[in-house]
């Protein structure tokens, strides 16, 4: 990576403020995937053993632009304080006075700010919330590799403010994709799911023109049977999008490969009435959550021959055992290609959580902390995040 690198400041006794993804999976007050926090430790080791004085900001789910209770830090204070073993010191605020006074105070070990979401001003990238961010500060380093594909204040507005440089992290995700993408082995094959569908859909046309084949679960390929005429009941669907996925799908031919069978039930529960039925089939009424084990062996198929793989986003909800086969069969495909010498990418905090919990992630080839962030990549994009930091 050619962008200058938190080894190349001079941090010692400085303020840092440190943009990592700590944009976890919690669960009654717990955070159940701690990998994008071991990720960054790294970089807050290094910080604390040079003398600086760290601060991490990150967000956490998508509340509104002001305080949520639900989405505030604390959880990863928690956990981060475990994994790091050194004081953390979790603010409620991400401005104010309270930043540099407890700067001020900390002997060894980190400050943690509240969600950036909690301010209109961080998906706006305003200028005032940038400011007002970057007052305490020296430095401004960037570790958050899954929030690089977001221009926000504290990805691009406080790099512009603060003598900025990326993190640990950050250069080893680029590096490595980097590396995957500059002459990807053939087939490569790559596999989209999950349930940010308007953020992903737009991202296909430019994957079809990369991977040789493009699987398609999770939410997203309801869009895609609606757009074919098919019913798809209550099932998450992006209207605007309907024209494209027709195009795409007459234009991609048998390049892209939806699921034949869904697995579907009256809601997002356990025992909410679970059927699988042909896509052909679905009933009004009812809500497509996985793919079914008929898709699960079509996309085996096409990732038993590939070389080259590249997985955002589960094929269904995994986090309720009803709808997680889909997402098992997949990642266990992916790992026996894996083993079998294919290059690997799976990244996304949902994807990489699946598969840290099914207990294949030592199995994978590259776990990427960023699943929207890996896909901008590979489709070509410049990520803001990184193309705002000052080069070496
Ligand atoms: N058919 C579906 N309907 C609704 N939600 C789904 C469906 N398939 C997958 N999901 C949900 O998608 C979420 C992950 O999506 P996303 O954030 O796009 O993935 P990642 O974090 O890996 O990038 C999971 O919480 C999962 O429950
Ligand atoms: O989890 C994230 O993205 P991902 O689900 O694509 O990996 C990042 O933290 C970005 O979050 P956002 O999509 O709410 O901006």
């Amino acid at each position: 990576m050619n962008k200058k690198s938190v080894r190349d400041l001079d941090v010692g006794d400085k303020r840092v403020l440190v943009r990592v993804d700590f944009n976890v999976p919690v669960k009654d007050g717990e955070v159940t995937d701690d990998t994008r926090i071991r990720r960054a430790l790294p970089t807050i080791q290094h910080l604390l053993s040079e003398g600086a004085r760290p601060a991490l900001i990150s967000h956490l789910g998508r509340p509104k632009g002001e305080p949520d209770p639900k989405y505030s830090m604390d959880p990863v204070a928690r956990r981060l304080e475990e994994l790091l073993g050194e004081p953390v010191k979790k603010l409620d605020t991400a401005v104010g006075p309270e930043v540099g006074e407890a700067l001020e105070g900390t002997g060894g070990g980190v400050v943690l700010l509240e969600n950036s979401r909690f301010y209109a001003g961080e998906t706006k990238n305003d200028a005032g919330f940038s400011e007002e961010l970057a007052g305490p500060f020296d430095l401004y380093v960037n570790d958050a590799f899954g929030a690089a594909h977001r221009a926000h204040a504290t990805t691009v507005g406080v790099a512009e403010r603060l003598p900025a440089a990326a993190g640990l992290l950050m250069e080893a995700e680029i590096d490595y994709l980097d590396g995957v993408l500059q002459d990807p082995e053939r087939p490569f094959v790559a596999i989209l799911g999950g349930v940010k569908v308007s953020d992903k859909l737009g991202v296909i046309e430019s994957l079809l023109g990369v991977a040789d084949s493009l699987l398609i679960g999770g939410a997203m390929c309801f869009t895609f049977f609606k757009a074919q005429g098919y019913e798809i009941g209550n099932s998450l669907v992006e209207e605007d999008y309907m024209q494209e996925a027709k195009r795409l799908t007459d234009e991609a031919g048998e390049r892209l490969v939806l699921p034949t069978d869904v697995v579907v039930a009256d809601a997002m529960e356990e025992d909410a009435g679970t059927q699988t039925v042909p896509v052909s089939g679905i009933p009004s009424g009812k809500m497509g959550l996985d793919i079914g084990p008929e898709s699960v062996e079509v996309f085996r198929d096409k990732i038993s021959g590939a070389k080259t793989i590249f997985w955002n986003g589960p094929m269904g909800v995994f986090e309720i055992d009803a709808f997680a086969k889909g997402t098992e069969g997949v990642a266990k495909a992916v790992a026996e290609a894996s083993g079998g010498g294919a290059t690997s990418v799976i990244g996304g905090g949902d994807s990489v959580a699946a598969v840290n919990k099914l207990g294949l992630d030592d199995q994978m080839g590259h776990i990427s902390t960023g699943g929207g962030a890996s896909l901008e990549y590979v489709e070509g994009k410049e990520l803001p995040g990184v193309a705002v930091l000052p080069d070496r």
